[in-house]
This record gives structure tokens, sequence and C-alpha cells, in this order.
């Protein structure tokens, strides 16, 4: 309590014990952060013990979440068991926690300065206008869906006998483009089909707008520029931030602030009357200048901070995409996406802008961030319309850009919102329960003070300091018996003030957003602030392998076809022309990737996934002319790869009608399906049970030498058999059994430099590591070894080392026995990551998660703390987590812990153990 000290401490004699007091001051803050520190400790114990105490008495672990698992999905706003029945500060988890439970903590607080108190919170009432406003522009939404169903609908009943008029003139000739902005706006955002019709379709639009279906736009300096002219470009004016002025106004609007400042009046009033100016100035001077050093000190460091948060929300938004120009595809940020683009789409990708689907196959959308309804719509060339902002859910496809920026509903959205980064941390409010408690104190302890100095003032036992009594009854005259009064009341009030620690939450607020910006350094984007607190807490990480622990650099260096071992892996000579030629059938149509031949000469560009490239790769080794490849057959249905499955297919027709089903995904998936194998003869041969045995063998050889194993396989399908419909084409199942193996490989993709010391790193610091994958088991194994995850053979026996399936087989008491001593789960599906973050949640850790695919969402999101990758994460699974990092490396998810990991474990661990 430095500060009544401050006071009560009437005189000071010298300019050397003002600054004293100044010090003084300072030293509070200092205060404030040694109190955090401790309160930490409290608080984690507590969280720890109410967790533990909630696990005894909750028989069924998944109950809460059975619905979920059911669907797959993970959903938004659920509730934490581990808070039902607590009191309104212990709020373990803020992480997705209902709006109604963060009220009541607001009113159960006894709060003398609310602008303080609840600075940094979650702003309830903007929340709630936000919500107000997404809804308003949803509904837009809404209607035009319902009026797209319904032409949809007046259309496959044929009242569309004879055409329509068209709602507006196709003459307007603009800039250099042959349609107007007003017409491919209110095209897009009205989904008006029967003028895309009238226009010709979507080529008809791709000419108007002189770009190409197949290569795009040429995307030089100036073709941008005219587009930009024309139609503007992929970026919304933002709501501007606030001035330093309004933040300097806005601290002298603070309560506390405000009754110093009268108290400073008061004591200056009172000193100059009873000591003179020279003498008399001093303790309300002082009090003046301390609250000024405090206004500009709030107002600095809340100008930084919002300077802060600003940038973090521009470069959450600043998403960055391949689009296909000059006929190569090329990356280039969200805000540079113009008109006439043509942007390839796969699972998990945000849909840039709006526009119209070129080709696709299987693509489904998740409208609910623009339409609120959460519900997956198929898109074909029946329904092309897309909506910016939207998730591409399932499938791939291409789609051209037709709105941009401020001309779609996401960026009305994005402008008329702001980001708002406010967010209370569970310490956060268990601190305002601290801060309560001495908040009631501190009121008791100033009403006492008063009584009995009043009293005491009153009965004339206050003495001057010459000896005098300060009071006599019937001899003091009024007024000076005013002034005493005055002087006790303004001591009372400044306990009360200043013995309810305000600032105390906020400190937790300014401590991790100063973590925020050093995290930033080790290239690891905050998305939620309370991320940096609970990585603090950390138990366990949860990694998968692609990607994190490995470079994501991946090449085949293996491969096995006819029954024998090609090597090298592009040794045509020991292929025969048959399985060379189906091979590259296959590489080239079953691919989400690309070659990029430039005709200036120079390398060869391939882009896709980096498993995709390897293949791809391999493919133009074996002598594959990408365009020529695709020309010669045609895909009449796609079956995209998703992790679940573990595969990916499609059929394609060539050109005497004859079908090809190609196949490619997990090794020993697809090898159980295959019936044949083509010989060295180029013979389909069957697959006895020593040509299988050999198979397996080389499978596991691979895998054990730490490559990811991959099956290219084919079967011939009749063309009769194939479903002639557009309708029944798009829901039929390729056919996946009696497959002819075409070929095995495997492809390296090494362990980052540094993840051993990390994982090492983690281990000292108390922090078990985990690897959870898709990949195959043996493949998990040798890399786990490699990287130190697995210290030695002996380790990696079950349950340490498990499949995914025999995981997911458990029953749910069995399953959080061995979750605790999992360190690396192989064949994974994306709820197989899901129940084990539960389960091991459940038993009382702490979890980071790290996560890169689709799928990976809802256990990120279920994580305490849940980590995407930046460079392979989809847009999904950033926003599904608390922290992106930045370079996919599982050093720098280290880097993020132990920043607060290693320090502060330890002390709630030296706590634990004092216990
Ligand atoms: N593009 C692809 N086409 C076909 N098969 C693939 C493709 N990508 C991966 N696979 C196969 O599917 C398996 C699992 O993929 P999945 O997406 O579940 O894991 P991942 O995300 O790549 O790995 P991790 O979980 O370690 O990050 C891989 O082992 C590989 O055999
Ligand atoms: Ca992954």
């Amino acid at each position: 309590m430095y500060f009544p000290l401050f006071l009560v401490q009437r005189r000071c004699n010298s300019y050397w014990e003002i600054s004293l007091k100044f010090l003084h001051f300072s030293l509070q803050w200092k205060l404030y952060s040694s109190a955090y520190i401790c309160a930490l400790n409290v608080v984690k114990i507590h969280s720890r013990k109410s967790r533990m105490r909630n696990q005894e008495g909750n028989t069924s672990p998944y109950g809460r979440h059975r619905n979920d698992l059911e669907m797959g999905t993970s959903s938004t706003d659920f509730h934490d068991d581990d808070e039902v029945g607590s009191g309104p500060f212990d709020i373990v988890r803020t992480k997705s926690a209902p709006v109604d439970r963060l009220r009541r903590w607001r009113q159960a607080a006894l709060v003398l300065n609310a602008s303080r108190r609840f600075r940094y919170t979650l702003d309830l009432k903007k929340e709630e206008e936000k919500k107000e406003l997404i809804a308003k522009i949803r509904a837009h939404a809404q209607v035009v869906r319902a009026a797209f169903r319904f032409q949809i609908s007046r259309q496959d009943a044929n009242v569309l006998e004879t055409p329509e008029p068209l709602p507006r003139s196709t003459t307007t000739q603009v800039n250099n483009f042959d349609i107007s902005m007003e017409e491919l706006v209110s095209m897009t955002r009205e989904n008006d089909l029967t003028f895309l019709k009238h226009i010709g379709g979507v080529k008809g639009v791709a000419n108007k707008l002189k770009s190409n279906l197949e290569k795009g736009i040429l995307g030089d300096e100036t073709d941008l520029i005219d587009r930009n002219n024309a139609f503007g470009s992929n970026t919304y004016p933002r709501k501007k931030g606030r001035s330093f002025w309004n933040f300097l106004w806005e601290a002298c609007k603070d309560t506390t602030l405000i009754i110093l400042i009268v108290t400073a009046a008061a004591s200056l009033a009172l000193g100059i009357k009873t000591e003179g100016i020279k003498e008399g100035w001093y303790d309300g001077g002082s009090i003046a200048m301390a609250v000024l050093i405090v206004i500009l000190f709030t107002a600095v460091s809340d100008y930084r901070q919002s300077l802060q948060f600003q940038n973090l929300n521009e470069e959450k938004q600043n998403i960055h995409m391949e689009v296909i120009r000059g006929g190569r595809r090329v990356n280039i940020s969200i805000f540079d996406i113009a008109i006439g683009d043509v942007v390839p789409l796969k699972i998990g990708d945000q849909v840039p802008a709006d526009g119209i689907v070129v080709s696709s196959h299987s693509l489904s959308i998740d409208e609910s961030s623009m339409t609120g309804e959460s519900k997956i719509v198929h898109k074909d060339s029946k329904a092309p319309f897309l909506m910016s902002g939207c998730k591409v859910a399932d499938g791939y496809g291409t789609m051209l850009v037709t709105g941009v920026g401020i001309n779609t509903e996401w960026g009305l959205l994005m402008s008329s919102i702001s980001e708002d980064n406010g967010e209370e941390t569970p310490l956060q409010v268990r601190l305002n329960g601290v801060t309560n408690l001495i908040g009631i104190v501190g009121l008791a302890v100033a009403i006492a003070v008063l009584i009995v100095l009043v009293a005491r003032f009153f009965t004339g036992h206050t003495k001057n300091p010459n000896g005098t009594v300060q009071f006599k009854a019937g001899q003091t005259k009024v007024g000076e018996a005013i002034d005493g009064f005055i002087k006790i009341f303004t001591i009372a009030v400044t306990i009360v003030v200043v013995a309810v620690p305000e600032g105390l939450p906020l400190a937790v607020t300014l401590t991790l957003a100063y973590s925020m910006r050093k995290m930033m350094a080790d290239k690891a984007l905050v998305r939620r602030l309370s991320a940096c607190e609970t990585m603090g807490s950390a138990t366990t990480i949860c990694s998968d392998k692609t990607g994190t622990l490995t470079m994501n650099q991946m090449t085949v260096v293996k491969a096995y076809s006819c029954g024998n071992k090609i090597d090298p892996p592009d040794n045509k000579s020991l292929l025969p022309p048959n399985i060379i030629s189906l091979l590259i059938e296959s590489i080239a149509q079953n691919t989400t990737g690309s070659v990029f031949v430039p005709k200036s000469g120079g390398a060869l560009e391939v882009s896709g996934s980096p498993t995709e490239k390897a293949i791809l790769q391999w493919g133009v080794n074996l002598g594959m002319d990408f365009n020529a490849a695709k020309s010669k057959s045609m895909i009449i249905h796609a079956f995209p790869f998703n992790s679940e499955k573990k595969r990916g297919g499609v059929a394609v027709k060539l050109s005497d009608s004859e079908v090809n089903v190609h196949w490619k995904g997990a090794a020993e998936i697809v090898l159980a399906s295959c019936t044949s194998y083509i010989d060295a003869n180029d013979h389909v041969a069957p697959m006895d049970e020593d040509k299988l045995l050999a198979f397996k063998k080389a499978i596991e050889d691979m895998a054990a030498s730490s490559l990811r194993c991959i099956a290219i396989a084919y079967r011939p399908y009749e063309m009769e058999k194939v479903p002639s419909g557009e309708e029944e084409l798009s829901s039929w199942q390729l056919p996946e059994g009696d497959l002819i193996l075409l070929a095995i490989v495997g492809i390296k993709d090494p362990c980052r430099p540094g993840v051993r010391d990390a994982v090492q790193f983690c281990i000292n610091a108390g922090v078990k590591v985990r690897m959870v994958t898709g990949d195959n088991l043996q493949t998990a194994r040798a890399i786990a070894l490699e990287c130190g995850i697995l210290g030695s053979n002996t380790d990696a026996t079950e349950p340490n080392l498990i499949d995914g399936k025999t995981f997911r087989d458990l029953s749910d008491t069995r399953r959080l026995e061995v979750a605790d001593k999992i360190s690396v789960m192989g064949r994974s599906s994306p709820n197989d990551k899901l129940l084990l973050v539960q389960a091991l949640r459940k038993k009382g850790h702490v979890v980071a998660v790290t996560g890169d695919g689709t799928n990976d969402a809802p256990a990120l999101h279920e994580a305490d703390i849940g980590l995407a990758m930046g460079i392979q994460g989809t847009e999904v699974a950033k926003e599904s987590s608390d922290i992106i990092i930045l370079d996919d490396n599982f050093a720098s998810v280290v880097k993020v812990s132990p920043r607060f990991t290693v320090f502060l474990s330890k002390l709630v661990h030296i706590c634990f153990q004092a216990k």
C-alpha cells in the first residue's frame, strides 16, 4: 500500500522526497506484477484441482461431445463441464465461454472503475451490435439464396419456356471491358443465372473480362491497373484506428484518476491554506503530477496496444493463395486478386472473392460464415455462384472472379465491423475475483478508518505537530472543523481508491501483449491473447508429423512396380511401356497439382501439395508431358483425396470411350483393394499370396526407413455402367475394389533440423511431445525415433505406439487409461486426434495441438491451445487455432511454449510439490 502512505505521510521537505514518492508509485506497478505471478500460482493450482475434481465425478468422459463426434464436427459454442456449478470467477477456460458466463463475472465484480477494470476484455455490448449487423447482412444473403432457389426450381419445372426479359442491358461499354461493374456486381450478388446464361455462361463472362478459363488473366502491371480501375480492388475500407488524443482523453475519464484529481485539489487547497504556498503545495502537487504521469503512461501504452492489434488483424486477413495467371500458378495476397482471375480451390480454402464456378469436382462450400446456416452447399455449373468469405468443405475446382472488395457481401461485412481484440483470459477473470476480495476488505478498512479518525478528531484526541489539540468542542470554528473532516475523508477515500487494485487484471493483458510482440518475432502469430497464458501451463503437445516435424519437401526416392524394385525410381528401362503410359495418365489426371512449362524454356514449375508435387515430378522424370497427358482423356468424375479415407480417385474417359478409374493413396490401404498387378511382361497378373506379401514387405521396408508410401492403382470400367445423368454422376461412388496395382512409391520427407533439440527441450521442461499423424505407423515410428519422441526401440511398443483404428475401437474408459502413454499415433483419422485430445484433457492435461488440415479443425478447437501452420495450413485450420506458426516449424512451437512454460510451470510445480 504505497499510495495511502504517500498521502498519510503528510509532509515532505525536499524535492528529493517528491522524487522518492514517484519511485513509490512506479514500484506499485512492480507490486502488481509480483502479485500477478503469485496469483498465477494460486489460480493454476486451483484450476488444476477443480479440473481433477470434475474428472473424478464424471463417469463418461465423452458425454459432452458425443453429438459432435457423431456429426464429425465440433460445436463452436460448447459449454465447458468444468465450469458448471462453480463461482462466477471460476472460468477455467475462456476459450468459447458462453457470453452469459462472461457477463456473470462482470456483474459479480465490485467495481469502482469499470473503464479500467474491463479494459481489453470482450466488449459485450459491441459484440451484440456486431452480431446484429452480421445478422442483417446475412439476411440479405439469405434472401438472395432464396430467390436463387426459386429461380432454379422454376427452371426445373420448365416454367421458363419463353426467355425472361433481361433485367439489364448488356450493351453498356465501360472502360476496356465489355461488361459494366454494375452488371457484374448485381449478377454475382443476386445470383442471376438468367443473365449469366444470356451472356454466354462462365466462358462468356471470361471473354468479356478478357480472361481465359485455363490460363487466367495476363496479370502484368497495366492489366491489373486496368482491372482495378474498372472494377475496384479486393480490399475494403477499414475502420480507422483511433488517434493518440482519443486515448489521452479516454485515460482522463478514468474514475480513479478523477477521484485522485479531486483529492489533489482538496489537498492543495488545504495545504496552501494551512501552511502557505511555499510549503503547502507538496502533497497536492505531487498527487497531481503522479496522476499526469499515469494518464500519459496509460494513453501511450493503450495507443501502442491498439497499433499492435491493428497490425495483427491485417496480418490475419492477409491470406496468401494461388491464382492462375498467364497459364502458371502464382502465389499472391488475397488483396491482389483482380476481376477475371482464375483461382483454383481445394478443401480448406477460403473463397477469396465473389465468383463463378469454372470447373468442379465434388465441390462443396460451407456458407455458414455468410448465411449463418450451417449447411454445406454443393456447387457446380447449375449452382455456380460462389460467395466471398465462405470455406471449401470438400472437393476441388476453379473459379472465375467476378466481384471483389466492397462489392461483395464479405467486403461489406468486413468494412462495417471493427475487429475487436478484447478478450479476457481465465487468469484475468480470477484476478478480478481477487481484486473483488481486496476491494471489500479495502472498503471495510476505509470505513473503519473514517469512523475511528472522525471519532478521535471530534473527541479531541488528535493534535497538530506543535502539540495543540485539533478540535475543541465549542472553541474550534465550524470552518476549521470542516477542514479537519475533509482531511480525514480524503484519507478514507484514498484508501478505497488505492486499496482496490483495479489495474491488477489489466497487468495480465499488458504482460501478455508484451509476450505477443516477442512471439511475433519468433514466427508465432497470436490470434487469441489468452493462448499466451494457457501456453504457459501446457503439459503436452500433440504434433502432426508432416510439415511440422518434417520439412514437407518431398521426393520420390524408391519405387516398386511389376513386382520389382525400380532402381533408381525413374529408371524407365525397367518399366514396360503400358505401365508407363497408365502411370502417366494416372499421375496427370488424378492430382490437384499442375506442371507449368515456361514458353521461354527453363525449369518446369511443379505446383500442388508437397505429396502431389513429389509424384508429379516423378511422372515428369518418367517422361510425362503434363498438358498432353491431360488432353488425352477427360475426367468424368472425381473423388478428391481426404485424410479420412486416405485415398483419392478419378474416372477418366479416353478418346475411344473407354473408362479408367485411377486411385492413389496410402499404400497399404490401396494395396488391400488390389486383386491383380501388371507384371514385367506388361500383362495383368493375379495378386497371389506371395506377391501380396512381397509388396507388403516392400511397404514395410520403405516405412521403416521413414518414407511415406503411396500406391497407384487403376481399373478399366465399362462405359455403360457409368451413370449418364448429371445428377446421378455427381453422386456416383467410384468403384474401389478389383484394382490393378501399377506402382508403390516411397517418398522421403526429411526431419527438420533442430527438431530433435526442440523435442529434448520440451522433455526437459516437463512437456510431453506426442506425434499424431495420418501417415503409416512404421513411417511415424521411424521419424519419432529420429527426432527423439521415442527414446529407443524398446519404447516403440503398444500403447506407446498405437494405430489410429486400435485407439478408436477402445472403450471410453480404456481409452482414457492409454491416452497418457501414447507417444506416437499412426494412420489416425482427424477424429482420432480429437478423441486423444479429449481424453488427455479429461486426464487433467493442458493440451497444445498442432495441425494443418481442414480435418484438424475439431482437434484444434478442442485443444487448450490450437496451433495452426501458417504456410501449409488451410484457412479452416487457421481459423480454429489460437496461434499460427508462421514458418510451420516445430522448433517455433517450442519457442512459444518455453517463454512461459519453463519459468511459470516450474513455479507451479514447486508449489505443487510443496503441497
Ligand atoms: N495427395 C495425396 N494423394 C493420395 N494420397 C495421399 C495424398 N497425400 C497424402 N496421401 C496419403 O495419405 C496418408 C495420410 O495423409 P493425411 O492427410 O491423413 O496425413 P498428413 O496430414 O499428410 O500427415 P500428418 O498428419 O502427419 O500431417 C499419407 O500417408 C499418404 O500415404
Ligand atoms: Ca496434417
